[in-house]
Formats: C-alpha cells, sequence, structure tokens
C-alpha cells in the first residue's frame, strides 16, 4: 500500500509499499520511530484515509465492504470521549452510534464499566478521570460492538506503568476472546512483551517481520552478553588465561570490566569464573544481558526508537 501528503506544494510519501497481515486471533504490534506512517496506517486501515494504490482486505472482503465494516473496531491516539458526559452516558452514547440498543445496549454499558474497572464511577464525569483512566473509557467505547478486529493507535500514550499493566490487561481479555488486535506504540517492552509477532516500520516501509524470537534470530542472535566488574584490570595479556574458556573475551584496556557473549549462560558462566579465579582475579559483579527487543531495533534501523 502506498499512501502520500502534498506538504508545500511537494508529494511527501508516508507509505512507500506496505505490505503485512494481521492473523486471526493475534496480537501484532506495529512499530516505527516518529513519523515513520503509523498513524497514516491506521488511518487507512479505518477507511478515515484512502491510499493512493494497494488494498486492505478484512476476513476476506475488501475493508470498506459494508458486510465487514463492523467487524473493525479503531481507538484513536487523540482521546475522543464526552468529558461533560458520565462514564455510563458515555458509554451508552457510543453504544448507540455502533447500532446498539435497548436491551443489548445496557448489558454492553455493564460490560464497560466492569471491564473498565471503572463500575465504582459510573456516574462521575470523565472529565474529573486521570489520563489512564480516560483511556480505558476510550478503549471501551471503541469495543461496545464487539468488533473482530481492533485497530488501536498507541492506547498507552501518556499513561502511567500501572495503568499501561491495566490496559494490557484488558486487552488481553478481549484478545482471549477472539478479537485479533494490531497496535501501534513507542514501547518496545510492550512489544516485546504482550504481542504475538512484532511489525517494525521505518521512512514508510516494513524493515522487519516476526515474533520477537525470530526477530532476534534474524538480527542480533540469542547469545547474552556477559559483563564480569573485576577487583583490577587484566594484567599484561591478560586475556590469554581466559583462552580456556573458549569464549571471546574482550576488556578495555585500564578498565576492570571484562564483557564476552555465550548461548547458553549456564554452561559457559562457570568457565568464566574458573578462569578467572584460577588466574587471580577477583569478581565483583556480573551482569547477564538478554537481547532485547531495543537491541533488534537499534541493529535494524541504526538508531534507538525515539519516544
Ligand atoms: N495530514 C497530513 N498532511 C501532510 N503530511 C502528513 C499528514 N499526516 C502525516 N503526514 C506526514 O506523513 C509522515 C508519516 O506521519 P504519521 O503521522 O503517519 O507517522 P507516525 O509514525 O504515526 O508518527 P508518530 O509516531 O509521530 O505519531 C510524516 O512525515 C508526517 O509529517
Amino acid at each position: 500500500m502506498k499512501k502520500s501528503y502534498w506538504r508545500g506544494g511537494k508529494e511527501q510519501a508516508a507509505l512507500r509499499g506496505i505490505s503485512f497481515e494481521l492473523r486471526r486471533g493475534e496480537r501484532l504490534a506495529y512499530l516505527g520511530p516518529n513519523g515513520a506512517g503509523k498513524t497514516t496506517m491506521i488511518r487507512c486501515l479505518s477507511g478515515r484515509a484512502k491510499p493512493d494504490s494497494g488494498s486492505i482486505q478484512l476476513l476476506g472482503e475488501p475493508i470498506d465492504a459494508t458486510s465487514v465494516r463492523d467487524s473493525l473496531g479503531l481507538v484513536p491516539q487523540e482521546i475522543a470521549i464526552y468529558e461533560d458526559l458520565t462514564t455510563t452516558e458515555n458509554l451508552a452514547a457510543f453504544g448507540r452510534f455502533h447500532g446498539l440498543r435497548g436491551r443489548r445496549l445496557k448489558e454492553k454499558i455493564q460490560w464497560g464499566l466492569q471491564w473498565t474497572g471503572l463500575a465504582d464511577r459510573a456516574h462521575d464525569l470523565v472529565g474529573t478521570f486521570s489520563g489512564g483512566m480516560k483511556r480505558r473509557v476510550n478503549l471501551a467505547c471503541g469495543v461496545l460492538h464487539e468488533p473482530d478486529v481492533l485497530l488501536l493507535d498507541e492506547p498507552t500514550v501518556g499513561v502511567d506503568p500501572q495503568s499501561r499493566q491495566r490496559i494490557f490487561a484488558m486487552l488481553a481479555e478481549l484478545n482471549a476472546d477472539g478479537t485479533s488486535v494490531l497496535l501501534t506504540t513507542h514501547h518496545l517492552d510492550e512489544a516485546e512483551t504482550q504481542c504475538d509477532r512484532i511489525v517494525i516500520v521505518d521512512h514508510g516501509e516494513v524493515i522487519a517481520t516476526g515474533t520477537f524470537e525470530e526477530l532476534v534470530r534474524q538480527t542480533i542472535g540469542g547469545d547474552r552478553e556477559v559483563t564480569v566488574r573485576l577487583d583490577q584490570p587484566l594484567r599484561g595479556h591478560g586475556n590469554e588465561p581466559l583462552a580456556v574458556t573458549g569464549l571471546q573475551v574482550t576488556a578495555r584496556p585500564g578498565e576492570p570490566v571484562v564483557t564476552t557473549k555465550m548461548r547458553e549462560v549456564a554452561k559457559g558462566l562457570p568457565r568464566l569464573m574458573d578462569a578467572l579465579s584460577e588466574a587471580e582475579y577477583g569478581v565483583l559483579d556480573v551482569e547477564v544481558q538478554s537481547p532485547s527487543l531495543h537491541h533488534v531495533f537499534l541493529h535494524l534501523t541504526g538508531h534507538a526508537l525515539r519516544d
């Protein structure tokens, strides 16, 4: 799919031939730096913007077909709820907008109050809520009609870690009930731990797709990075006694620190400790770092994901 904007009399490409799939029942993270085209993609998927070329299918039908329109839920980046209405009134307004009436509407309002954990704030004005609470109401308003596919643009932006956790617990519940979820985020840890697969985009193109483990294998490999702080810098040809470990150990001259990479820490670390002890070094501290999505992102784009 391609999409350009006109800015200052010039055509600027936001999406340059993006292609990916959201599989039934999965949580897919769509990641990229600022300006990578995430919001543009969500706007195209939700019918708010028209791609210049390409097509989007939902459950095997063109996404604008009326038969699948109701299967889609959208929670945009900006909180779009009525601040001067209560939680219940907001849920009722959005429920009606989605075509719910009568008993069904009442049931879904009750469900929304429970799901958000805001039943005790049912009759309070949403304008008095914290950012995290407003996000939860916003989320509920977007899913009252039980969509098969939910699009979320930065569902945790500006939200404290505790509320973020709560939002992901809500999403996990929806997902367990069969809703497929596509979300954009700047939080790499959310993508790594809360999503089944990850799409990484940069400059309007997909640069990698896969599970976290697949992305690690495709880029930096599964080795753990081990850093050992010693009581003294390595002496002279200090690396030599460590050769028996079979590990590639490096040390910065004059610094009491050695680093190495190992696939199996349970096997490699005792070997390293024994060799250091044999060579009469004292070990002050050991740090083992697993590969993270941050490292993968850095490897792929050459820069950290900007917030
Ligand atoms: N309505 C618009 N008119 C002109 N240019 C736009 C418009 N919307 C987005 N752009 C440009 O398209 C590119 C992609 O923007 P988009 O908002 O989709 O990126 P994003 O990945 O969502 O960024 P962010 O992480 O900052 O939300 C950017 O260069 C942006 O300036």
